[in-house]
């Protein structure tokens, strides 16, 4: 696995944004697009491009499209949801699946509820979505999932990072070729497999609390 710690002033100033327990939801999700916008111009670094033909009000020259197949943006629900809208702002040729996925906080069993995707991801670039990686327990099934369908580049975008998620990734996903962009990798974990100092439940901040 490849992990690309994004370090740039802007990403750092609005993730503390973020972290404040005193941001409302209303700015919490528009600073969430604010901040993937920045990490998904670093993550799209690699993305394949063919030349084509245009005509400028000037003359005929050679410009540059995003190749196809499309990429494929995969935000795992709930939280996952508030990353999509500035993700495909960026990469406006993508297409959308959708990956709905719960950790039960007790358990931190992994639960997937929803899944509507391409059955074959052959030859395409996916770019995973979810604001926290905290165990690594979700992050690595989705990634798991998205391999059994023929992904072979994969890409997941996370706002925050725990250590112990990152080093639980590197050793379940060792065989597989992961590039992760994050805006910050905190301390720890708490008791609660809750990521320190973090923000807390990112589903519960971008849209209220669950049951
Ligand atoms: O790395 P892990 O320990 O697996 O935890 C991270 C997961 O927890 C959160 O989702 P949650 O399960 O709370 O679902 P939600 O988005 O519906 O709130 C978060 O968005 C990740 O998907
Ligand atoms: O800190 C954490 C850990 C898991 N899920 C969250 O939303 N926040
Ligand atoms: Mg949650």
């Amino acid at each position: 696995m490849h992990v690309h710690l994004v370090d740039h002033p802007l990403l750092a100033h609005k993730l503390t944004v973020l972290r404040k327990q005193e941001t409302p939801s209303m700015i919490f999700r528009q600073v969430t697009e604010e901040l993937v916008m920045l990490l998904a111009y670093e993550a799209t670094r690699e993305l394949a491009v063919d030349d084509v033909e245009i005509e400028t009000p000037v003359t005929a020259t050679t410009g540059k499209e995003i190749a196809r197949p499309r990429p494929l943006v995969v935000p795992i629900l709930r939280a996952g949801l508030g990353m999509l809208d500035g993700m495909v702002r960026m990469a406006p040729t993508a297409e959308v699946g959708f990956l709905g996925m719960i950790r039960d906080d007790e358990t931190l069993n992994i639960v997937t509820y929803a899944e509507r995707l391409p059955k074959d991801l052959s030859g395409r670039h996916v770019f995973l979505l979810d604001p926290m990686l905290a165990t690594g327990g979700t992050l690595a099934e989705a990634v798991r999932f998205l391999y059994e369908r023929n992904a072979r580049q994969v890409s997941a975008i996370c706002l925050l990072a725990a250590p112990e998620g990152i080093k639980h990734l590197e050793d379940n996903l060792a065989d597989i070729d992961v590039n992760l962009y994050v805006a910050a990798i905190d301390e720890r974990l708490d008791e609660n497999a809750y990521i320190v100092p973090g923000l807390g439940d990112a589903g519960d901040r971008l849209y209220g609390v669950a049951d």
